[in-house]
């Protein structure tokens, strides 16, 4: 590479105009003259890189090391000068230094120097004299430690002189100042530091310097790689040089055997992290901490080697900035499980990005390997970056590539991510895959017999999660979800104390009834009407975390055109969908039912979705009967609901399960409370058997009461006998209980979640309510259709919503809505 590189360097840097830094092995004024004998590329690995500075006597070059070093602070880097390496002058020669010659070549202790340099670059400490230019003599002040370094930088008159020394450099820069500058800033330097007189300092420049520049100094200029005109004026030229001195330390000798591997840059800080996350004692909370951070580097690397498009925006003072817009067709991949620690990092950095999962297992010992996959469908148009921290064998990246590019992606478009790469990784991906990139922070040592990398940090996966048992995260998490984070932090959000869920689903056929209950025609608008009055109802919506809606009421609007979801959105309020078809009856049995609706049911959650739906429901019916619930009922309504969770939250949609135990009969609380604990037995054995991410879900059951042709009970026993079940039932998992009121009257509802949320045991879910008539039948009443009512309804509805919110908490003291919310809500057999 060498001059042709920094060629290169310099178009890309500072487009294709480019004045006052020239390179010998192009400038024209120095075709035809010998090419350096050593390359900018020479020397790379563990050795350190070592830089020549070569020029006239003040001409600049210690102000140019310093700037590089200054620059090159996150380095390791030393300055070694040649001035140190003076010999002394024996007592002759002391008497007669005017005639002395310090710009001639045999002034220098040049074997010294390459002693010190040698040593240097064996990575040994050494002991540089300190010259002193008044008395000519080093041995006068104490010498100077000078560690092994990453970088050396070695400044002199004469550097270049000297083959062996030359040869020892991977980067030489020849300082060109004009000879007038020089003398002039000679003359000052040596009045004031060296305490000489002007005549004495003429006297040797024309004698000594000038003569030793001409017939010395000069002819090495063309051994330079780089020549900077105008010394530590020319900060173009030493930003440059900067640049290539970090892109060379950042390069392992693999980047030059493939041009596709980038590591990235490293800097004390990359360095540190590292050392933590490959220490064995880190402890599991720093480990992840500190990979994160390392992970996010990569990532953003990684995302610059993105196509993009060159965008322009108006900024804020009314100018026009060109600038580029990011790559828009992209997704990860990761490979599960270490992979998945990646994911956070690139969701950070690429809001809503779709990440698929791959899943490599080794099969006994004959290593053959199942692949499971869930990628998007579109894949074969997007760019992939593939997440594994971890690159040794190479096996799983050539499996999990393989498969990308089955699936279409081209070669060209994946960018493989990772903290650590093996060398026989790096060849095996490499070789296999030429036109792929790999983005790594560190290249390790080696793979060790056991096949794992060396250094290494150890198993992944086991210290960023804590456990060593892949299987049993396998089952406990669906690895195949493309939201997990997201749907936790909704379902717990709707589970929000002292919230709760307005049931506003009701079918058009079921709002039918409402409507004519208070004589208003089931059309649209009036159905829209409805909505609109519940969902505009001053504070209201405070009291709530959800709606659920229609399909209908999703794509409805305000009468100000205001979409529904916005406006519940604005209200921090999560808009959710019925999403089931309704019962049909289970051939066989006495009335029982299964809930239809799986069919497409994937891609109308991903429709629900993109309207701005981030919950749904299904509702499975049961009956209590003298042989019901049957088994065949329970395990349909089971199944159901597990296949119906897992497809919604496939789709981002947290799933409310509702299994609801119908209250007709005679039957007392026992018999529901064993029913119920029957039933809710079989939803979460179903849910976990189609690994549904309980965290990302939410349980809307029926509470526990007598039947409806039996006694009732007081809320005290209700709350006991609910809690009870739901204990021994619900994994602590769910994070939100939010009941059906099933024909309770308004109050009775309230009063009877007020009970239970006072009952004084561990409850390790949120208990609220997803109430549909039980929060609207005294509004509907109030309301009746006419829009001078509407404010007072929106009234009545307000004192539901708050009285229920009390009641999450254990605070509701009763008498909320008054005769009309006291109104039993009990309809035999029925339907929705
Ligand atoms: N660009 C500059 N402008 C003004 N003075 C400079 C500049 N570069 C160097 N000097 C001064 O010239 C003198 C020699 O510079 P130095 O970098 O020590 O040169 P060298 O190491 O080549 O002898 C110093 O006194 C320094 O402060
Ligand atoms: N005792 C000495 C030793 C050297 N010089 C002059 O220093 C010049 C080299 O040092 P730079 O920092 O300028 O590169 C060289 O020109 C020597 O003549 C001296 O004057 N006295």
């Amino acid at each position: 590479m060498g001059s042709k590189y920094i060629a290169d360097l310099i178009a890309t840097s500072s487009g294709a105009h480019y004045s006052g830094f020239h390179l010998n092995g192009l400038d024209p004024r120095n075709s035809g003259i010998d090419q350096p004998t050593t390359s900018a590329t020479g020397k790379l690995g563990k050795q350190p890189f070592v830089i020549g500075v070569a020029g006239g006597a003040a001409s600049g070059k210690t102000t140019v090391c310093d700037m590089i070093i200054e620059q090159l602070h996150d380095q390791r880097v030393v300055l070694v000068n040649q001035d140190s390496f003076y010999h002394n002058l024996c007592e002759e020669e002391l008497k007669q230094v005017h005639d002395y010659n310090f710009d001639h070549p045999d002034a220098f202790d040049t074997e010294q120097l390459l002693h010190c340099m040698e040593k240097l670059m064996n990575g040994q400490a050494v002991d540089i004299p300190k010259y002193d230019f008044k008395s000519y003599r080093y041995n006068t002040s104490p010498t100077r430690r000078v560690n092994p370094s990453d970088v050396i930088l070695l400044e002199g008159i004469l550097v270049f002189h000297d083959t062996r020394v030359r040869e020892m450099m991977n980067m030489k820069i020849f300082v060109d100042t004009d000879a007038d500058v020089r003398l002039a800033r000679r003359i000052r330097r040596d009045t004031v530091e060296k305490g000489r007189d002007i005549g004495q300092i003429l006297d040797q420049y024309s004698k000594f310097v000038k003569p030793a520049f001409d017939d010395f100094i000069l002819p090495t200029k063309k051994y330079a790689d780089i020549i900077i005109p105008r010394g530590g004026d020319n900060h173009v030229a030493v930003d440059l040089i900067v640049q290539h001195i970090r892109t060379k330390l950042g390069q392992h000798d693999l980047c030059k055997i493939y041009p596709n591997l980038y590591v990235i840059q490293s800097t004390f800080q990359i360095r540190g992290m590292h050392t933590l996350v490959r220490d064995a004692q880190t402890t599991k909370h720093d480990f992840v901490f500190y990979a994160d951070r390392l992970i996010r580097l990569v990532v953003e690397h990684g995302l610059g080697h993105l196509p993009f498009t060159e965008k322009q925006v108006i900024t804020p003072t009314d100018s026009v900035y060109t600038g580029v817009d990011f790559c828009k067709r992209l997704c990860g991949v990761s490979v599960i499980r270490s992979g998945e620690s990646m994911e956070n990092a690139l969701r950070a950095c690429c809001k809503g990005i779709k990440i698929g999962k791959i899943l490599i297992h080794r099969e006994g010992d004959n290593g053959q390997q199942l692949i499971y996959e869930k990628l998007p469908l579109d894949i074969s148009d997007r760019h992939v970056l593939l997440l594994d921290p971890i690159l040794g064998t190479g096996n799983s990246a050539v499996q999990a590539i393989s498969l990308l590019i089955r699936k279409g992606v081209p070669e060209s478009n994946i960018i493989f991510l990772n903290l650590i790469s093996a060398p026989q990784g790096v060849h095996v991906v490499c070789k296999s895959f030429p036109r792929i990139k790999i983005v790594t922070s560190e290249i390790d040592t080696a793979l060790n017999e056991d096949y794992r990398v060396v250094p290494g940090m150890g198993e992944f996966g086991d210290r960023y999660f804590g456990t060593d048992d892949d299987d049993l995260q396998l089952v406990l998490i669906n690895p195949f979800l493309f939201y997990p984070d997201e749907l936790i932090k909704n379902a717990k959000l709707i589970a929000t104390p002292g919230k709760g869920i307005l049931a506003a689903d009701e079918s058009t056929g079921t709002i039918g009834k409402r409507l004519s209950s208070i004589n208003v025609e089931n059309i649209e608008s009036n159905r829209q009407a409805l909505r609109e009055l519940l969902f505009t109802a001053p504070n209201a919506v405070t009291y709530l975390s959800g709606v659920i809606l229609f399909e209908e009421t999703l794509y409805q609007k305000t009468t100000d055109g205001k979409p529904f979801v916005d406006l519940l959105l604005e209200n921090n309020v999560l808009p959710g969908i019925k999403v089931d078809k309704g019962t049909v009856d289970l051939a066989g049995t006495d009335g029982e039912t299964t809930t239809q609706g799986l069919d497409s049911l994937g891609s109308r959650c991903a429709q629900y979705y993109k309207a701005g739906a981030r919950f749904a429901k299904w509702r499975a019916v049961l009956k209590i009967g003298p042989k019901e619930p049957s088994e065949l009922s329970i395990q349909q309504n089971a199944q159901g609901l597990a296949r119906y969770a897992i497809i919604c939250q496939e789709n981002g949609l947290v799933p409310i399960v509702e299994p609801e135990i119908l209250t007709d009969g005679s039957h007392d609380i026992k018999q529901c409370a064993a029913a119920t604990e029957m039933v809710l037995a079989a939803v979460y054995k179903a849910l976990n058997e189609h690994h549904v991410l309980l965290e990302g879900t939410l349980l809307k059951p029926n509470m526990v009461t007598p039947g409806s042709q039996s006694p009732k009970v007081t809320p005290e026993v209700i709350a006991e006998a609910t809690v009870t079940a739901l204990r021994r039932t619900v994994p602590a998992a769910v994070p939100g209980i939010v009941f059906l009121s099933g024909g309770q009257s308004e109050e009775e509802a309230t009063l009877n979640l007020n009970a239970m949320s006072k009952l004084d045991v561990l409850k390790p879910w949120t208990l609220s309510f997803s109430f549909g008539r039980a929060l609207q039948q005294s509004t509907i009443k109030t309301w009746s259709g006419k829009k001078e009512n509407v404010a007072k309804a929106q009234e009545v509805f307000l004192g539901r919503c708050k009285a229920n919110s009390d009641a999450t908490l254990g605070k509701y003291g009763g008498g909320a809505g008054g005769g009309l919310a006291s109104e039993s809500l009990y309809v035999e057999g029925y339907k929705y």
